[in-house]
């Protein structure tokens, strides 16, 4: 706080904080906090106060990094919140742009909070592995009541300021100046009695059934959470509100605090949320950087193919506000799939109605359906969604490159093709690039944009732009086979599939890792993407099918271990859900309940047989181990190649895109947390028993870091080209 003014008989607090656009609050900004209230308070010519951000933000709330900190900076703003409360003059708060966490908190402890109407509100601690721990647990249900406060405060999510308002979390909601209305209403206040606005003098508001609510609410905020601890712990903390008076209440908040902040669990949430914001600022091996790129206007953009991922594409170009074309082979096609983006656009549009938001999509200049490639010539830049298959994509690229005009980029989604292949039979490789999307893609936050050999860094910087815009998270990586996410899953299913082959069955690896954080594990999931996915990639790659030549072993190729159990799944006709079996069995085709299938039991068993392996029983920390760190494995790898520029990169795609825990902090992380020297001591064991595995052979990266003696997680990219002697 810098800006301390006396105006009028009103004493303005404002929160400042000169290097930075958002003002989180450092140690420096809550003592400036405290002396301000109380040479308020002391002197007699103060008769209120307002309590206001800079620059129209009012507060982001304590400064995360202050969280790891040896000093703890932020954990003192619960006082500061009572001191506010305790004052014998009105405090008004007015909130302009966004008041998350602490900055909440501060306004919870003034006796009246006016809101702008384009401010957002929110408890974000939860998102963070922690709690609002200035007694925001403790005052948000006695102001909002025990429902709405549990749903701000377990979820984390931002509200609008006419939600507030309905709320009864601010009381007036301006569209002019906020600071102005906050002072008018301060002087009006002047004299009048303010205990009924003290929040931790009023009782929590009664509900018929609140101990029935609380059950039913804990079992949900549970299955929510899937392992993440903060949740639960949000609970107990209001909990606490509904049956202890204030003051023990924010003691139970303050232990339950504690226990989180010294959880691993705040520490990977935190790491989380900085890898998000680090991978904005992407760099390529050749020095091409964000810094010095600058993003291209987007006014018009198509996509082909309105398959299930282009249908997604259409729908978030739509709600970016981005005009878009889309197109298709055939007229046949085109209605089926205009048809699905209505139905998708319809469902988005009702969610967001009820966020107050509005979704146009019925006007035709902002949404097209055409079959010709001539309506794409004026349009910026193209997403191209059509089946993987390398002659087809090369075919439209071709057509593409002489359709659009020159300055147009040219995208496509692939999740594993090579962009430079692609990009060779167009005249314009510096625009072409891979923007890999995500299953739902107008659900899945997850962008790989893939830079290839001649891709320009506008190019690249205008794609990052495209996923800012889009609300996605996009993350820049080189140009090889299956790129980050795909070329780390490949070996996690691989070991997946060799635990079958040795004794387990689907459901206990899928357990194990369902356990360990994942929303689905690797066989529920290939039965939701399609077990025919991967098999038509191995046929294509001569793995299986008619062109593998005869005399080839069942289990190898290559001279590598190799399992043909998903092929012969394939070959029974079991996609997965789609054929309702595939490692499972569903009620019907396109069903979704996966049930244990004794047919595969039975079948696992005789193929055990056929093939003489000896069943044995495998733990789950093999099981867990073997998937994970071969996972972890090919991330050094990649790394080494310089195909991503930090182990950030790689975990945000894991977080974004894969389901991979967040409250385990990705799987470099988490590798960090476990300690390189384990994993590497477990790569060699498995792999000595393993031999024909390559994907357990220690990748030589991880084999320096920890011949470097395992630096911390944000050193490593330093040691990649430092010579080791101990090597
Ligand atoms: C007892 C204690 C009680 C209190 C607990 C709390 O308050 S817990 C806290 C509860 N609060 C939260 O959890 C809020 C967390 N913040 C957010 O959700 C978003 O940043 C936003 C919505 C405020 C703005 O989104 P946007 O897309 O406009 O911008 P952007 O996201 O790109 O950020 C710009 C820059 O600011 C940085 N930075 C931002 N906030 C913080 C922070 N609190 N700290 C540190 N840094 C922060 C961010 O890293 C980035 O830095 P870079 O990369 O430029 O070096």
């Amino acid at each position: 706080i810098q800006n301390l003014f006396i105006w009028n008989r009103l004493f303005l607090l404002v929160f400042c904080n000169s290097t930075e656009s958002l003002i989180y609050f450092s140690l420096a900004v809550l003592q400036a906090l405290e002396d301000g209230l109380k040479r308020a308070d002391a002197d007699p010519s103060v008769k209120a106060v307002t309590i206001c951000g800079e620059n129209g933000k009012f507060s982001a709330g304590a400064d995360i990094r202050g969280f790891s900190s040896p000093n703890k900076q932020g954990l003192g703003l619960g006082p500061i919140v009572s001191l506010i409360e305790r004052s014998e003059k009105p405090v008004v708060a007015a909130i302009e742009g966004i008041a998350l966490g602490g900055g909440l908190e501060v306004t919870l402890g003034c006796h009246y909070r006016i809101a702008h109407v384009q401010a957002r509100m929110g408890l974000p601690e939860v998102t963070i592995g922690l709690l609002p721990g200035a007694e925001g647990t403790q005052r948000l249900p006695r102001l909002i009541g025990v429902p709405a406060a549990l749903d701000i405060i377990t979820t984390g999510r931002h509200i609008s300021a006419s939600e507030a308002l309905k709320l009864g979390l601010v009381d007036e909601v301006v569209e002019e100046n906020t600071v102005e209305a906050a002072i008018r209403l301060a002087n009006r206040l002047i004299g009048q009695p303010l205990g009924h606005r003290r929040l931790s003098l009023k009782p929590v508001p009664k509900l018929p059934n609140m101990e029935a609510f609380l059950t039913e609410a804990l079992v949900k905020v549970k299955k929510r959470a899937q392992g993440c601890l903060a949740p639960e712990l949000c609970f107990q903390a209001i909990k606490a509100a509904t049956e202890q008076p204030f003051a023990d209440g924010v003691r139970k908040e303050r232990e339950l605090f504690n226990i989180l902040l010294t959880s691993g669990q705040a520490k990977a949430l935190q790491y989380a949320f900085f890898a998000e914001r680090a991978v904005e600022k992407w760099t390529t091996p050749s020095g091409a950087s964000w810094k010095t790129a600058s993003p291209q206007p987007i006014r018009k953009a198509a996509v082909i193919g309105l398959g299930t991922m282009g249908r997604g594409i259409v729908t978030s170009l739509v709600k970016a506000k981005i005009p878009v074309v889309a197109l298709e082979q055939d007229l046949e096609y085109l209605n089926t799939g205009r048809k699905a983006v209505m139905l998708l656009l319809e469902r988005e549009a009702m969610k967001m109605e009820q966020g107050g938001q509005t979704l146009d999509f019925n006007n035709p200049a902002r949404l097209q359906f055409a079959v010709d490639f001539d309506v794409l010539r004026d349009v910026d830049l193209v997403i191209e969604a059509v089946f993987e298959n390398m002659a087809l994509k090369k075919e439209i690229f071709n057509k593409l490159s002489r359709i659009c005009k020159p300055e147009a980029f040219l995208c496509t989604n692939t999740s594993a093709l090579n962009i430079d292949e692609i990009a060779s039979v167009t005249s314009r490789p510096q625009q072409v690039i891979g923007t890999h999307f995500f299953s739902p893609a107008h659900v899945m936050r997850l962008l790989e944009i893939i830079y290839g050999r001649h891709t320009s860094p506008t190019t690249i910087a205008t794609a990052m732009q495209l996923a800012k815009v889009m609300k996605k998270v996009g993350v820049v990586v080189g140009n090889c086979f299956g790129f980050v996410g795909n070329r780390m899953m490949f070996p996690y299913v691989q070991q997946a599939v060799f635990l079958l082959e040795e004794g387990s069955r689907p459901e206990d690896v899928d357990q194990v890792l369902e356990d360990f954080g994942f929303k689905i594990g690797p066989f529920r999931m290939s039965d939701l993407a399609g077990l025919d996915v991967g098999w038509r990639s191995r046929k294509d790659q001569g793995l299986t099918g008619p062109t593998l030549a005869p005399g080839t072993s069942a289990r190898q190729r290559h001279g590598y271990r190799y399992s043909p159990l998903p092929d012969l799944l394939c070959e029974k006709g079991r996609f997965g859900q789609k054929t309702g079996k595939g490692w499972y069995q569903y009620e019907k085709a396109g069903g979704r309940t996966a049930k244990p299938d004794p047919w595969i039991h039975s079948f696992l068993s005789e193929y055990r047989d056929t093939h003489q392996i000896k069943t044995r029983f495998i733990d789950q920390e093999e099981i867990l181990e073997r998937c994970l760190f071969t996972l972890i494995n090919e991330g050094f790898d990649i790394l080494a190649e310089g195909i991503a520029s930090g182990p950030e990169h790689l975990d945000v795609v894991y977080i974004n895109g894969y389901g991979w825990p967040k409250h385990r902090g990705g799987p470099m992380f988490y590798a960090s947390t476990v300690g390189l020297p384990n994993i590497l001591a477990k790569l060699q064991k498995y792999s000595e028993i393993h031999p024909d595995v390559p994907q357990l052979r220690p990748s030589a990266f991880l084999k320096k870091l920890v011949a470097m003696g395992n630096p911390p997680l944000n050193d490593w990219m330093s040691y990649l080209h430092r010579q080791s002697n101990k090597l």
